[in-house]
């Protein structure tokens, strides 16, 4: 798994880099403007298009002056350099790149206050006012600046992170960034950008290598990382010869009510299709000829049957999907966290535990809970930010002893130690009813196969993002179903 780092951690890996690598700081800037420039070539492929270069002081500033200069030797024929002169210093490597393109004649305007931005005219405008070095929010002349960019409502494709979007630490609702359509990064994400705020600067980001130091950076000690398919081949057993249903587990999932069989139904086919061994459903009775019907391979547990005798044998249990919040159904999730058994929880358990916080302690370490927002806040209090809903889930997967997936666009699987993997799978497609069932279903499936709580959620995370990734391919909505229908033949390709 790729370490996600902090600027501090990322100072390091360049300074490291560069001791280590014997490379100078400006032939790293120079590297990593030519990754840039890569980049921008496959966005704006048209080489007549004209584009402004915001610079500031700083590196970011020293990479802009950069890019302009690769971009002229590449052929773009357009390129306008505005120098941002709001800070007194500037860095080394900014003025050996000023001093370049001062060499090659570049026509260089001055913009020494806010008010001095001339009326841009450039179809696109490359952002490299500020990057990492932020230190503070927007404000005077650099505010202004922004707000009159973002006014003009062009394409602007930012270096590294946009110009006053904080790499990391909570995102404050007054926060005014450049609103870029597509962030260039050097080497890695920011922590930031895998939270909703980031709407506010970004529409999209995309990484490129620029040849920092991997070693050090994955040696780090950092409690992000992101899951890529090659983290799962290795982890995902293939079926072994001569195994049996007995081989991948048994799971229990109690869910659904008359009204909302469809959750309980679609959380065991999910578990079904990801290989469970065998799957049984605690449902009301009245559901007892759709389950027939739809899913003859699972079996049936009558729900008075939730004792620790009748219940021993299976190797994962869920509950949750469609489970109703009224008494009877709270009486249900009394009996469940009874067993003292790990259980996997999602949707009206997490809301039944929301109502009564007390049930939380009663939960088996390695309990695994996968609320979205809304159920998170009900479980553990409202937040202003996700960044301060992250940590308090790193806090409560530490004390709870339990595995929590935090769903998002990208989702956070928080494991037993409070490290947090971020999931980037999955695509706006999959926004329809259902989704969170099947995801259950498919942990519950994992969990049963024998996977850790952790790998589990990781594994069904990922692949659930993946089947829907692959199905949009070919499809603008995809159903509860059709993921099912997909996950199996997914799976596949992460086998070795
Ligand atoms: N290893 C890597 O990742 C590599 C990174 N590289 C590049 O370096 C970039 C980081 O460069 P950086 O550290 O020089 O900082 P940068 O963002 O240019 O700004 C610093 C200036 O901004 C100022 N300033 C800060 N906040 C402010 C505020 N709120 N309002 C006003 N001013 C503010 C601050 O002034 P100060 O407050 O210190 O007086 C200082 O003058 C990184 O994003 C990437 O593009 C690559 O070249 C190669 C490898
Ligand atoms: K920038």
């Amino acid at each position: 798994m790729k370490n996600l780092l902090n600027q501090k951690q990322m100072r390091s890996a360049d300074a490291f880099t560069i001791k280590n690598k014997e490379i100078l700081s400006v032939d790293l800037m120079e590297s990593a403007s030519r990754a840039f420039v890569k980049a921008f070539l496959q966005e704006v492929p048209e080489k007549a298009t004209s584009i402004a270069i915001l610079c500031g002081k700083g590196n970011n500033g020293g990479d802009g002056l950069a890019i302009a200069r690769i971009l002229k030797d590449s052929g773009y024929s357009g390129v306008s350099v505005y120098l941002v002169n709001f800070s007194a210093k500037e860095t080394e490597e900014y003025t050996i790149n000023l001093k370049r393109l001062e060499d090659l004649w570049f026509p260089l305007t001055a913009v020494n206050t806010a008010a001095d931005l001339p009326d841009l005219k450039e179809k696109v405008i490359i952002d490299a006012i500020l990057g990492s070095g932020l230190n503070a929010v927007l404000e005077g002349p650099y505010l202004q600046l922004v707000e009159s960019v973002n006014a003009l409502n062009r394409q602007v494709i930012a270096v590294d992170v946009p110009t006053g979007f904080p790499a990391e630490g909570p995102l404050k609702k007054e926060g005014v960034y450049l609103k870029a359509d597509l962030v260039i990064c050097f080497q890695r994400p920011k922590i930031n950008f895998f939270f909703p705020e980031s709407v506010q600067a970004l529409k999209r980001f995309t990484v490129v290598p620029i040849g920092l130091d991997e070693e050090f950076i994955q040696n780090c000690d950092s409690p992000y990382r992101l899951i890529e398919g090659p983290d799962l081949t290795g982890l995902v057993k293939p079926r072994a010869p001569f195994s049996h249903k007995g081989t991948y587990g048994h799971a229990l999932i109690v869910a659904g009510q008359q009204q909302t069989m469809g959750a309980a139904l679609l959380s065991a086919h999910a578990c079904l299709h990801a290989g469970a061994g065998l799957t049984t459903l605690s449902i009301p009775e009245s559901g007892l000829t759709a389950l027939n019907t739809r899913l003859p391979e699972v079996m049936y547990l009558d729900r008075a049957d939730l004792i620790p005798e009748k219940t021993n044998k299976f190797s994962a249990i869920a509950a949750g999907p469609g489970l109703g919040t009224a008494e009877g159904s709270i009486a249900i999730l009394q009996g469940l966290l009874k067993l003292k058994v790990p259980l996997i929880l999602d949707a009206d358990a997490l809301n039944m535990m929301g109502d009564k916080p007390e049930l939380l302690k009663q939960l088996s370490s390695g309990s695994v809970l996968t609320p979205h927002m809304k159920e998170f806040d009900h479980l553990f209090g409202d937040h202003d930010s996700w960044w301060e809903r992250l940590e308090t889930a790193r806090e409560k997967a530490l004390e709870l002893g339990c595995v929590i997936v935090l769903k998002n666009q990208y989702t956070f699987i928080i494991d037993l130690t409070g490290k947090v993997t971020v999931n980037t799978t999955g695509n706006a497609g999959m926004a329809q009813g259902g989704m969170g069932d099947v995801l259950t279903g498919l942990i519950a499936s994992f969990a049963a196969q024998g996977y850790t709580a952790n790998e589990a959620a990781c594994i069904a995370c990922y692949l659930h993002g993946k089947a829907g990734d692959e199905l949009a391919e070919t499809q603008v909505s995809i159903s509860a179903s059709d993921l099912t229908g997909r996950v199996s033949k997914t799976l596949k390709g992460l086998i070795k």
